[in-house]
């Protein structure tokens, strides 16, 4: 089993990109999950290539169900959609649901999810939602009552990983129950019009779905996971957005989320024995989805207009830095021993600066 896959969308040409005139810069090779860029032709495969004339049965047949029996088997899944802001993740993952239109990811696993259960009477399964927005390295929960400013709340590490007091986790008993908390928390969501997309979402959202698993006849044979479903931000240049301000400070910190989380994925692929978890909240909050006993898909989102090239060619190298992943080592992610570690290098280097010092005649 691959614990790491790559899937590609390129989505249809939208009525601006027609309007201004735009060609396409994106060719694929038939039957092939192949690609070639713009008039040098530069290739990239993948595990998965969906065209703008594949649509969103697709996609999640093709690439997400088969996920849903790693997730009942105990292990933590992830689904990422990233890509230039307007390029399709929040249509791609649905989580802006209305109950309108064709169904993104999220609701269509979630519809999976408690037919599996209906199919499994030797098991008692319980399910939990939450649904967390991060916006200006400040977490957001979405599902709470309180005020905007009230529903801050933040991550707490310990011996058992990572957990964040306070924050709504909704029991659900159903599809529907489920559905209207995807509807209620995605309405509180921030987004801002760029010059690229009117309503671009301005934070990462995470929709989490907790599953745990008693087998009826033998109670103690229970296993638990956790299905992060994660609209990222939009990876952007402010020169192309063409955003100052408030929303210049939002594309600084989603560009420095999203910078660490292609490190951490980097050293993941390169096997390192310390992964930087802790340079962003985006990164501790995947921590125990990322590295270890859990399933990746990164759902690479672009626009086939020329006009966006560059944009859809750094999309695609990130993309390709996840593929190289190929069975994620189980990483030592013990807070202790990393904070030792961290010790142990201060200490060191204080050695070497009192070391030169005093043999400085
Ligand atoms: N595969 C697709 N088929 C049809 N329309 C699509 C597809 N993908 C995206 N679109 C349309 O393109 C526009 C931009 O998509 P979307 O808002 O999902 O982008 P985004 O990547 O989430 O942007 P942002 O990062 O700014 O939030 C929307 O109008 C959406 O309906």
């Amino acid at each position: 089993m691959d614990s790491v896959k790559v899937a590609l969308r390129i989505r249809p040409f939208v009525s601006t990109e027609i309007d201004s005139g735009c060609r396409p810069c994106i060719e694929r090779t038939p039957g092939e999950n192949q690609i070639a860029v713009g008039k040098r032709r530069q290739f990239y495969t993948f595990n998965y290539v969906f065209d703008e004339f594949e649509g969103q049965e697709l996609v999640y047949s093709t690439a997400v169900r088969n996920l849903l029996d790693n997730l009942f088997k105990g292990y933590n899944v992830t689904i990422l959609a990233y890509g230039q802001t307007g390029s399709g993740k929040t249509y791609t993952m649905g989580t802006n649901y209305d109950g309108l239109g064709e169904l993104g990811v999220i609701p269509r696993a979630i519809v999976d999810i408690f037919e599996i259960i209906k199919n499994s009477p030797d098991k008692e399964v319980k399910v939990s939602v939450s649904f967390l927005e991060l916006y200006n390295e400040s977490l957001y929960d979405l599902l709470t009552r309180k005020s905007r400013e009230e529903s801050i709340v933040d991550l707490r590490e310990s011996q058992q990983g990572i957990s964040i007091p306070g924050l709504t986790t909704a029991p659900v008993n159903s599809m529907q129950e489920t559905l209207s908390y995807l509807k209620e928390g995605s309405s509180g969501r921030v987004t801002g019009a760029t010059a690229m997309n009117a309503t671009s979402s301005r934070s990462h959202a995470i929709f989490t779905i907790n599953i745990r698993i008693i087998n009826r006849d033998n109670p103690k044979d229970a296993v638990s996971s956790k299905f992060h479903l994660v609209d990222l931000a939009g990876s952007e240049r402010s020169k192309k957005t063409g955003t100052t301000g408030d929303r210049f400070k939002e594309g600084v910190n989603i560009n420095r989320g999203l910078l660490n989380l292609g490190n951490v994925i980097s050293q993941l692929g390169e096997g390192c024995q310390y992964v930087n978890y802790r340079d962003s909240k985006l990164t501790r909050l995947l921590q125990d989805s990322l590295g270890g006993n859990s399933v990746t898909l990164m759902i690479a989102c672009i626009s086939p207009a020329d006009y966006n090239q560059d944009e859809t060619l750094s999309t695609l190298r990130y993309a390709d830095r996840v593929k190289k992943i190929k069975n994620k080592p189980v990483v030592n992610q013990d807070p202790q021993i990393m904070e030792i570690t961290r010790l142990k290098k201060e200490v060191m280097l204080l050695c070497l600066e009192l070391f030169f010092n005093f043999s400085q005649p």
